[in-house]
């Protein structure tokens, strides 16, 4: 304590006389003089200390937050060539892989060596000025990477060596890849109520077009539609249009929007951003969730009917959402009614972020709106160069029963599929209804069982069918009647009415 003490007291007095001095000098030297000293003081810093540094921040970008993505890219590189070097590390367990995926942590420093130059790397966080106490975890600490390596080196670390980090970075990302799903939904519970912004979990759904229940010309229409957009980038600066396409889904409950959505994620490898509308409070929160979305993604809107204010959906759904949360813990419900309070997206502030000038930021992006009611869309929302690609999701067709027999059951053919093929060409069942009645409810169910089962349930969905469209026919019929009734009253009326009339002008 003493030695401490007696130090803090001589570096005051040494701090002291040299602001002293230093103003002095400022208020006495020639300022001629002064520049020299300044110019001499400077090179023998530069002597002392001829390092250079170089600042990666993970958010760049002047008024909009964007991840860098040199950032992400260079804590690739150092994840996997620092292990023997740094002593602190973050884990993370990646797809399909026994060992975890280190990062280096924070305030942590590792060397790197390129054609026999020693560098350094440090990564380091500045707080922010923390004025008011929260109950959320801050979202606005600035992190950064640090380069340092001597001046004598200037050509070859930024042109050579950075180059070489960039390259292996993204090369080990792509062999790490693993897809994310993004959402910015407060009810999914990972969202982060103090910033606007997306917040991510692995992304693991097993669909894929092989699964995937549709007639296979249409399917096939599909893939090479994708497969035409992964590789048109030259294509897409050739005739000056962003790197970007449109789907629409549409069809009833249970067709396989959601399923398709996520088997185009698998095939292209793309992240998926879901983005609840309703939660987003105006236009401006809008664009800059648009425009903290990275290249190679899915940005899908599902239901966009009952998402936007035009349809006068949007409140219902808010509703629904509401009673939701009852169940939620005060903390979560009070900033969920705080997401939810006051949403102002307007369908031009939606149209702007899908093919303004926004939409520019970026490329190789795929917008994906779902519907079950797709006559109730504005049609300025969806028309073709919006939304490129409409895509019809329907009722179970058999060349889709038979994917789904072959994934459920391993059969390919069967004595009772001319029966199921009969029946479902005369009702209307849902791809996921038949799967839900072919999948063995038990491990003693066999094939036949299971597609018995199916067949019952088609029959008795038809019967319902029919019942329905006769109480129908019998209600229009009643409907016509009750109408015809009442109008045969209202001609009645009508003339006594004017006999009255004609009775009153002949007793005047
Ligand atoms: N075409 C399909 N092929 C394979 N499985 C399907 C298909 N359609 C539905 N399913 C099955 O039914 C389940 C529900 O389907 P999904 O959520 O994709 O339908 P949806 O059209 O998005 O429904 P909603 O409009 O209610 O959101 C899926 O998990 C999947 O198992």
């Amino acid at each position: 304590m003493g030695f401490m003490g007696d130090l803090w007291a001589q570096l005051g007095s040494i701090m002291a006389t040299f602001l002293f001095v230093y103003t002095m000098s400022e208020r006495f030297v020639p300022p001629l003089f002064l520049a020299y000293l300044r110019k001499y003081t400077h090179k023998i810093s530069n002597f002392l200390y001829p390092y250079i540094r170089i600042h990666f921040y993970e958010f760049t970008g002047e008024r909009f937050f964007k991840r860098s993505q040199a950032f992400t890219t260079i804590q690739t590189y150092l994840s996997a060539n620092s292990f023997q070097r740094a002593k602190s590390f973050k884990a993370e367990v990646v797809k399909d892989s026994q060992t975890p995926l280190l990062t280096m942590a924070e305030n942590e420093e590792t060397t790197d060596e390129f054609q026999g130059v020693k560098l350094w790397w440090s990564s380091s966080t500045i707080q922010p000025n923390q004025q008011s106490f929260s109950f959320y975890p801050t979202s606005n600490e600035k992190r950064f990477l640090t380069l340092t390596f001597h001046k004598r080196y200037r050509d070859l670390i930024t042109g050579s060596y950075l180059k070489h980090v960039l390259d292996e970075g993204k090369a080990i990302a792509l062999k790490n890849r693993q897809l994310k799903l993004y959402t910015n939904n407060p009810s999914s519970g990972w969202y982060d109520y103090k910033s606007t912004k997306w917040s991510h979990t692995i992304f693991e759904h097993p669909s894929t077009f092989e699964t995937l229940a549709m007639e296979p010309k249409k399917k096939q229409e599909i893939l090479n539609d994708l497969v035409k957009f992964q590789n048109g980038k030259e294509y897409y600066a050739k005739i000056g249009k962003a790197w970007k396409r449109g789907y629409l889904l549409y069809g009833p409950p249970g067709t396989g929007k959601s399923s398709m959505i996520a088997a185009m994620a698998n095939f292209l490898n793309y992240d998926i951003y879901d983005l609840e509308l309703t939660a987003v409070k105006e236009n401006a929160e809008l664009r800059k969730l648009f425009i903290e979305t990275s290249n190679k993604s899915i940005m899908v809107i599902e239901d966009i009917d009952c998402s936007l204010d035009l349809t006068g959906q949007r409140k219902k759904k808010q509703k629904k959402d509401d009673d939701d949360t009852e169940a939620k813990d005060p903390i979560t419900k009070k900033a969920e009614e705080e997401e939810n309070k006051g949403s102002k997206v307007t369908l031009s502030g939606l149209l702007n972020c899908i093919d303004g000038i926004w939409s520019a930021c970026g490329g190789e992006r795929i917008i994906i709106f779902t519907t079950n009611f797709v006559d109730k869309l504005d049609p300025a929302l969806i028309r073709r160069g919006r939304m490129d690609k409409h895509i019809e999701l329907s009722y179970c067709c058999f060349e889709a029963f038979k994917v789904l027999a072959k994934n459920y059951l391993g059969v390919e053919f069967h004595e009772l599929f001319p029966k199921i093929e009969k029946l479902l060409e005369e009702t209307n069942m849902a791809p996921a209804d038949v799967a839900e009645n072919v999948m063995p409810k038990s491990i003693d169910e066999d094939v036949h069982t299971c597609l018995q089962n199916l067949i019952n349930a088609l029959e008795l969905t038809k019967e319902e069918a029919k019942k329905k469209a006769e109480e129908e026919e019998k209600g229009l019929k009643v409907e016509k009647e009750k109408e015809e009734y009442a109008q045969q009253e209202v001609k009645a009326n009508g003339k006594s009415g004017e006999d009255v009339e004609e009775n009153g002008s002949t007793i005047e």
